[in-house]
């Protein structure tokens, strides 16, 4: 299958393999979207991540991932929607080994990230939760933390620069319990970004948030896409969310991704769950 074929929703043999393909990088919306076979998505260095046959079930037999194929080019913001309990949160923690998957295999860059030392792949692959957990210390003792594990000290200005993109700008002096939730989310993603990773996920890091400081965090997360191009992950409630921010969107049901779609095509689904979550959600 040319890498270019449209979107079709039939399940391989190999079971559903979805994949996200980039579009060229002056025009991201443009992205095409193509369910193929395994062997389809083969080794493209495009992918930053390849994920393959990922399953898991619990200790009483519930299936909490089911097969899970999915691929991930470089640049592209997915977002990952889906019923609670479908696997959205396993599937975003297994990339980044908080999770081990007792069966299948999380690619990243063409390696099996059981291969990779685990501190450097929690660098190039950070994480953010629903709940900001800062340290103890000013929040540019928080933006240090991670360089000072490698023994470097952030210079001020690099700081500044975090905390501008973050728009935090006069917070550097701050102490933890002198932010509001919002504050603290955005210095916990300037805490992230300081590690100068190459993907983020982002596991609903607004669910506990303002409207405002909402839009604060989604509007960073626009820049990094836009001006770093950064690979993000990103699992959401929020269907408007997702379709502000994501170039694709991966359905999880029952912990199996049953469609890939673009965000404007969500009601183009055709799995039955999936459209009575999309009914409900929107
Ligand atoms: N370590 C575990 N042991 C047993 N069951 C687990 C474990 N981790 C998760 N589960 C179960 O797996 C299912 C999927 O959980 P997960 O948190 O990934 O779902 P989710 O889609 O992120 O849900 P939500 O939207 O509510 O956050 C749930 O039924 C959960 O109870």
């Amino acid at each position: 299958m040319s890498s270019a074929s449209p979107l079709l929703t039939s399940p391989s043999p190999m079971g559903s393999f979805f994949r996200a393909q980039a579009s060229p990088a002056d025009d991201r919306q443009e992205h095409l979207l193509a369910v193929g076979d395994i062997e389809a998505g083969g080794d493209d260095p495009q992918n930053k991540f390849r994920i393959r046959d990922l399953t898991k079930k619990s200790d009483a037999g519930v299936t909490i991932l089911s097969g899970v194929n999915l691929d991930i080019p470089k640049g592209v913001v997915v977002g990952i929607i889906g019923p609670s309990g479908s696997g959205k949160s396993t599937l975003l923690r297994s990339m980044n080994r908080l999770w081990e998957p007792p069966s299948g295999t999380v690619f990243l860059d063409g390696r099996d990230i059981r291969d990779l030392d685990v501190l450097s792949l929690r660098r190039k692959v950070g994480m953010l939760f629903q709940i900001p957990a800062l340290f103890e210390g000013t929040v540019a003792d928080n933006i240090r933390f991670g360089p000072q594990l490698r023994g470097q000290k952030l210079p001020d200005h690099e700081v500044h620069k975090l905390l501008a993109l973050a728009d935090l700008d006069s917070s550097f002096h701050k102490k933890n319990g002198e932010l509001s939730v919002g504050q603290a989310q955005r210095v916990a993603l300037a805490r992230t970004l300081a590690n100068e990773p190459e993907v983020l996920l982002l596991d609903e890091p607004t669910s506990a948030l303002d409207p405002i400081s909402t839009q604060n965090i989604e509007d960073v997360i626009v820049k990094l896409k836009k001006n770093q191009g950064m690979t993000i992950v990103m699992v959401s409630h929020s269907i408007k969310q997702i379709q502000r921010i994501a170039d694709v969107v991966c359905l999880l049901v029952n912990g199996e991704a049953v469609e890939v779609l673009k965000p404007d095509e969500l009601s183009q689904a055709k799995h039955p769950m999936a459209q009575r979550f999309l009914q409900l959600s929107s």
